[in-house]
């Protein structure tokens, strides 16, 4: 019989479904990081929210773990690459508590317009201070969202009901669904300059860690007052009181921080500051959810091998997994490739099969294209929501099946539509099972897609590589390979290089101001 720990508080409903379901479950909760490390190697599944951090070290004494399923949405507790690397199915359940978290959101903007915390102690201590406590109303003020996924549209509904403007910068977000959600899409730049509330949604990524930084702070309009329900990092928490004390920021709510538990910080008594301890989830209501669908998820996958909502697994049948496996390595690559090259506001995909690809099953295929496509902006999509996104967003797909001759056994071509045009790259499986790339945006270049790489568009003149390797050299970059490409002598030409190592920001900046260099970007592949 399979065996669950439930390592952080969760609705009872959650160990009544696995006992329900012949799961020998344990609750233990508190558990320090060296007392989980001792116990997890007895357990197959682990039930989590966001207290337990499932590290390296954590999947390396879980010798029988198969499955960890986060009752929530956020997964920056669990090391997903390692817990991949070991075999272990990460789950989350996406939307079972997006609505409570939307509400805390609203529910700190009106504790800041009204400076509500502050004004209850005082009152609770006898002051009677009518007179200090002016607020603002929040009826036609503008409110920013950074992230407009599935909280932040919430936010964004409840927001256009209290007669706010809403505002919101988001690279995913395209003009029609903007529409649609009753919100202008704005830069982030305008957002800044324009929005009286600032309410963040996103994960925490790469692209988003500290985009509240000391810079973005400070061209907010004086007067601005800002809540985070998402990730602690998102802001810049030192910078934040100075312009909490300086008076340039009118007040601040955080319902998570950068380090959790937070149970000091130079914020806490700082007036105008409000705080919460990761709260945005905590209702019955949501509990009750996310207890109940990561039981059944976790449940479910012990018993039958079925897989929901996994973020580093496609959800496959048995028979179809071996045959679309690298099809499936193809597509997200594909997606993930004119997703690092286009972030703007995406219309459409089409992804279109041809010779041995056109007699599969294309969904697990388009999923894994959508999945690599939106994983960008943020890391947790997977090839199972991802379809569910994309139409909530909008996007519309269109799945095509040649049946004609092609110059490959096997071609996979996704086409993107965005802002700035038809974008179309395509792939083929060398060995029916290494996926290669064989054409970028109408030109011919066959390459992996792997690890850190480097990709460049210029002008077809003599001189240009050798002046691209001094730049690389000189900043300590190594190629590990060079794939070239172009559509006519002398015009333009591509290059895709892998690399050693990542390239830094400032190399990038140089390579862009060589001569002939059109576009340069650094790309990652998982
Ligand atoms: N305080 C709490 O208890 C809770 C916090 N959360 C946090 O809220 C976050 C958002 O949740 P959902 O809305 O369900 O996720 P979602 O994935 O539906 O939406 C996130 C949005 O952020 C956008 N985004 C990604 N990178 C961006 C960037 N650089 N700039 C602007 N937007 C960007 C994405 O395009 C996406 O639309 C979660 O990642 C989680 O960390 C979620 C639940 C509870
Ligand atoms: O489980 C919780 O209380 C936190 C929820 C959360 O942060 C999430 O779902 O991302």
């Amino acid at each position: 019989m399979p065996r669950v720990l439930i390592s952080d508080q969760m609705s009872p409903k959650a160990a009544e479904i696995f006992r329900a379901r012949g799961i020998e479950v344990d609750e233990i909760t508190g558990l320090s990081k060296d007392e989980l490390i001792k116990i997890i190697g007895q357990y197959d599944g682990l039930a989590i929210r966001s207290s337990t951090k499932v590290t390296k070290d954590v999947l390396a004494a879980a010798t029988n773990l198969k499955v960890v399923g986060r009752a929530g949405i956020g997964v920056d507790n669990v090391d997903i690459p390692a817990a991949s690397s070991r075999g272990v199915v990460v789950m989350n359940t996406p939307f079972g508590n997006s609505i409570t978290t939307a509400e805390h959101a609203i529910a700190l903007m009106f504790a800041l317009a009204r400076q509500l915390p502050e004004a209850d102690a005082s009152t609770q201590a006898g002051k009677w201070e009518k007179n200090r406590f002016m607020g603002v109303e929040v009826t036609a003020k503008t409110l920013g969202l950074i992230g407009a996924g599935n909280i932040g549209s919430i936010v964004a509904d409840r927001a256009l009901g209290l007669k706010m403007k809403v505002i919101a910068y988001d690279p995913f977000l395209t003009p029609e669904r903007a529409e649609h959600m009753g919100v202008t899409k704005v830069t982030l730049d305008e957002l800044l300059a324009q929005a009286d509330f600032i309410s963040l949604h996103t994960p925490l990524t790469d692209s988003t860690r500290n985009i509240l930084s000391r810079e973005n702070l400070l061209k907010c309009k004086p007067g601005i007052r800002i809540v985070n329900c998402a990730r602690g990092g998102l802001i810049d928490e030192a910078a934040l009181k100075e312009l909490l004390d300086s008076g340039h920021i009118a007040g601040a709510a955080l319902d998570v921080f950068a380090e959790e538990p937070a149970k000091s910080s130079p914020l806490f008594g700082t007036p105008n500051f409000v705080s919460t301890p990761h709260l945005g989830a905590s209702t019955d209501e949501a509990q009750v959810n996310v207890a109940i669908q990561v039981a059944e998820q976790l449940s479910d996958f012990l018993l039958t091998g079925g897989v929901t909502n996994a973020l580093n697994m496609p959800s496959l049948s048995a028979e179809e997994a071996p045959r679309l496996k690298p099809y499936m390595a193809l597509a997200e690559r594909l997606g993930s490739l004119v997703g690092q090259l286009d972030k703007d506001g995406i219309k459409s995909v089409r992804i279109e099969v041809e010779g041995a690809a056109a007699q599969l099953n294309i969904k697990p295929i388009t999923a894994a294209v959508l999945a690599g496509l939106m994983r960008v902006h943020s890391d947790t999509v997977n090839m199972v929501n991802a379809p569910y996104l994309a139409r909530e967003r909008e996007i519309e797909i269109a799945e095509v099946r040649h049946e004609r001759d092609t110059d490959y056994n096997t071609l996979l071509r996704v086409t993107v539509h965005t802002a700035n045009g038809p974008r179309t790259v395509a792939g083929t499986l060398f060995g029916m099972s290494k996926p290669r790339l064989t054409e970028i945006f109408g030109i011919t270049v066959e390459a992996d897609l792997a690890g850190d790489m480097l990709y460049i568009v210029n002008e077809d003149k003599p001189g240009f590589i050798g002046r691209l390797g001094s730049a690389l050299g000189s900043a300590g970059v190594n190629i590990g390979t060079f794939h070239l490409g172009r559509r006519d002598a002398g015009g333009e030409a591509v290059l895709l290089l892998s690399v050693d190592n990542a390239i830094p920001d400032a190399l990038l900046t140089d390579i862009r101001a060589l001569p002939g260099v059109k576009v340069a970007s650094a790309l990652h592949f998982v």
